[in-house]
């Protein structure tokens, strides 16, 4: 186990891997999805998600969102960031465009929860969201988005309109099988807590928030 202090080392993510599972009907107050479970042991307590709108037709240029795990956002509301007014926004999108969500378990920029508590801690500080995981000898951002093409995949999606604000997000398509034919900007309006973070991610990790 590392000393306090030390550099954690998170195991390499063998995301590809992940395979259908289980899949259910879900009715929600955006309307009905598909939820279907990737992962790549059945026994996975986390699995990726994918929520898919029961007329998705994957011969359409397929409106997408991947949207990575926040917990204290998502599910709890926090200010600190705008993921979960983003995942709000993303479920009216797609449920009106007949889209598709995926929820990958990339918590905290794929540091966990418990690290990305403790950067929080480094925010309070003084430190921004970048100097946060660098100091804890983490990574800037340790996602990895292998699997959500997987996923796109295995629903038969060739062509996607993806909803992001996030470069190296379209980035990662690159000259692979599934082809971004347009992104959709998912831009929520700043609020007192969150405005220090959404002014770093646009001027130090170049999202477009103009
Ligand atoms: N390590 C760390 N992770 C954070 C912090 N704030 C939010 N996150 C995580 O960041 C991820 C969301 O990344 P964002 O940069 O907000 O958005 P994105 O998905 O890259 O880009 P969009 O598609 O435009 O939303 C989620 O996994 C959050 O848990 C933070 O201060 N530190
Ligand atoms: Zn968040």
């Amino acid at each position: 186990m590392p000393e306090h202090g030390e550099p954690i080392l998170l195991p390499p993510a063998d995301l590809a891997a992940a395979t259908r599972r289980a899949e259910a009907l879900i009715p929600t107050p955006y309307g009905d999805f598909r939820m279907i479970a990737y992962a790549g042991d059945a026994e996975d307590y986390t699995p990726h998600l994918a929520l898919v709108h029961p007329e998705m037709d994957p011969k359409d240029d397929v409106i997408v969102r991947l949207h990575s795990e926040c917990i204290t956002g998502d599910l709890f509301g926090s200010k600190r960031c705008d993921c979960g007014e983003q995942l709000d926004r993303a479920l009216r999108m797609v449920a009106a465009g007949k889209g598709i969500v995926v929820y990958l378990r990339q918590e905290g920029r794929g540091i966990g929860i418990i690290n990305k508590l403790k950067a929080y801690q480094l925010q309070d500080q003084g430190l921004d969201t970048i100097q946060a995981n660098l100091h804890l000898g983490l990574e800037i951002d340790a996602r990895h988005y292998g699997v959500a093409q997987g996923i796109l995949q295995d629903l038969g999606i060739r062509r996607i309109q993806l909803l992001t604000n996030n470069p190296l997000k379209v980035d990662s398509f690159g000259e692979g099988p599934i082809e971004v034919v347009r992104r959709l900007p998912i831009i929520v309006s700043p609020g007192e807590a969150n405005r220090n973070y959404l002014r770093t991610k646009q001027l130090d990790m170049g999202h477009w928030l103009k």
